[in-house]
């Protein structure tokens, strides 16, 4: 089975995150998605969060950390998951390939439709403190 790496982007700005929606036609589409994509060769997780965040958002992050991981399997694929909680960033987040993007309130996240694979994300943030 097809197995990917994925560098996934939580940016926590005062108890807010962000969300972007997947377009329709992609794997898991239609759903609000934490920013990211596939880690390319050669890259680092806090790489492969710059160029992501940069190309679908037109951000540029300068602080970050490695937070957790986790694997999921789709019926399709295996995902390993790679978070990285981005603390500070230039620029005004937009889709930059014209998918929505919302800040939403951690405390509201149970009100979106997420992969399959990103309940424990949600969990942790809710467990987490922000301040
Ligand atoms: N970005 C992102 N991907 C996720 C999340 N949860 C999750 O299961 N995935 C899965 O991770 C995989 C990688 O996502 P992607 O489609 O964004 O990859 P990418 O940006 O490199 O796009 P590409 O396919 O055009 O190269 C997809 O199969 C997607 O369903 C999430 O919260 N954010
Ligand atoms: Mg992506």
């Amino acid at each position: 089975m097809q197995h990917i790496q994925v560098a996934v982007g939580v940016i926590v700005k005062d108890g807010h995150v962000l969300l972007a929606k997947r377009p329709e036609h992609l794997h898991q589409g239609n759903k609000w998605e934490f920013p990211g994509g596939k880690i390319e060769a050669g890259e680092s997780l806090e790489q492969a969060i710059v160029r992501e965040l940069s190309e679908e958002l037109a951000i540029e992050v300068s602080q970050q950390h490695a937070w957790f991981s986790l694997d999921y399997d789709y019926p399709e694929k295996r995902v390993s998951l790679h978070m990285s909680i981005v603390s500070a960033f230039t620029g005004e987040p937009r889709g930059n390939e014209g998918q929505p993007v919302e800040w939403v309130a951690i405390s509201e996240l149970g009100q979106f439709t997420f992969p399959d694979a990103n309940q424990p994300i949600i969990d942790k943030l809710q467990a987490s403190d922000w301040d």
